[in-house]
């Protein structure tokens, strides 16, 4: 029996069951490769759902986790340590936000938002106590924590996890008028994605964000750009809703601000609105600690300083050219921003997936029929290319 059949024999043993991984085991990587134990290379097309978009291993990130870890990596928020000041300082400078609050998973930086834009509603706006709104889109993904399911539309995700968070409305994604409509005196914030990923990279008509912007400030509503998936690059630009120069009131960032090296997210706004905590009101054990800020400064500077955003724009609009060149009834769209690109099928998109990964080409299927194609931003040209012929040879 292989390593990996008995690695996954285990995992399906004693694991719960709430994933459906492709058969196949990673035992090491580097750049936009992977390996797995019995020595077989595969080219990474997913990145870990985006979080590792400066690539495996980058050795700059990697450096800066060493070198951590050898000084201290845990302090609690009991004390200060001397990696987050200038962490703080690098997200503020790069979001343009005055205040920064770190978490640890994406959804967890979601559920910081939810607090914070119902404290502000409380505090600020004069929203009566427990009567906070929040206005979320169809077919979002905010993560699998009960705050996060509560916002989500799908009854799959929620079932049998009841009673739900009250408060949440949600309309169709892209519908100005039903934003709207749905905007009450007590509605605390807009939560959406700038590109919605896990529904299948849908990306809002041109003017959306802009004039969904507007909506916001003439209601008195936060404007809370969700861009864990989407933003750090992913979509060509720096953040999602730069393709529309817009500047959210609060980001929510994860993923890639750990370079796929160690967990760390953040919400990030000004003062006004990420004011509204005092000590003992929110935190986190993990949250801002040594080796996660050093890491992501890290992280970040790979992201400016080998322009990765530029990266994405120029190669995504290439990978997205290419795919539309194929011919086959099967295929639906092609559609993306940057290297964030969805295949959409007529059929299940599973066997496609699986065939690729014979082909030597890791991507995953989501919502069914479509096949998400992100890979890290670092990729070369020419591996890109050697990506793009195994789909041609898969899909034709
Ligand atoms: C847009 C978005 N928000 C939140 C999350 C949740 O992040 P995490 O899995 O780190 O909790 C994800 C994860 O895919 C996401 O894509």
């Amino acid at each position: 029996m292989s390593k990996s059949v008995q690695i996954i024999d285990l995992t399906e043993k004693y694991g719960a069951n709430n994933y459906h991984p492709l058969p196949i085991v990673i035992s090491k990587a580097e750049g936009v490769w992977v390996e797995d134990p019995e020595g077989n290379k595969y080219m990474d097309m997913l990145s870990a759902y985006s979080a590792v978009n400066q690539g495996h291993r980058h050795p700059k990130i990697i450096a800066a986790l060493k070198e951590q870890a050898d000084k201290i990596t845990l302090t609690s928020r009991a004390f200060h340590n001397d990696q987050l000041g200038p962490w703080y300082e690098k997200v503020s400078n790069l979001t343009g936000k005055e205040m920064v609050l770190p978490m640890n998973t994406g959804a967890e930086a979601v559920e910081t938002a939810v607090k914070t834009v119902r404290r502000w509603a409380y505090d600020v706006k004069g929203v009566p106590a427990d009567q906070a709104e929040i206005i979320v889109c169809e077919e979002n993904f905010h993560g699998r924590t009960m705050t996060a399911v509560s916002m989500s539309s799908s009854e799959e995700y929620k079932r049998g996890f009841g009673p739900m968070l009250p408060g949440i409305k949600v309309i169709p994604f892209g519908n100005l008028d039903a934003l709207k409509q749905a905007i009450t005196p007590n509605t605390a914030a807009f939560i959406f994605e700038p590109i919605q990923g896990e529904a299948g990279i849908h990306i809002p008509e041109d003017g959306f964000l802009k004039a969904a912007y507007d909506i916001c400030k003439e209601n008195n509503v936060l404007y809370v750009a969700d861009e864990i998936q989407a933003g750090l690059g992913r979509s060509g630009k720096l953040f999602a809703c730069d393709w529309e120069n817009v500047k959210p009131d609060m980001y929510i960032l994860g993923k890639a601000l750990g370079g796929g090296v160690f967990p760390i997210s953040c919400v990030a706004a000004d003062k006004d609105v990420l004011g509204v905590f005092e000590p003992g009101s929110h935190g986190s054990t993990f949250g801002g600690n040594p080796l996660a800020c050093a890491v992501s400064i890290a992280a970040l500077d790979v992201l400016v300083d080998e322009k990765l955003s530029d990266r994405s724009l120029k190669l995504g609009s290439y990978m997205q050219d290419r795919l539309r060149e194929i011919d086959n009834p099967i295929i639906k769209e092609v559609r993306g921003k940057g290297l964030f690109i969805g295949l959409e099928l007529t059929e299940s998109a599973r066997p496609y997936c699986e065939k690729l990964k014979e082909e030597g080409l890791l991507c995953k299927e989501t919502h069914e029929t479509v096949i998400r194609f992100a890979p890290p931003l670092v990729i070369s040209k020419e591996d890109l290319d050697w990506a793009i012929e195994k789909v041609k040879k898969v899909l034709s």
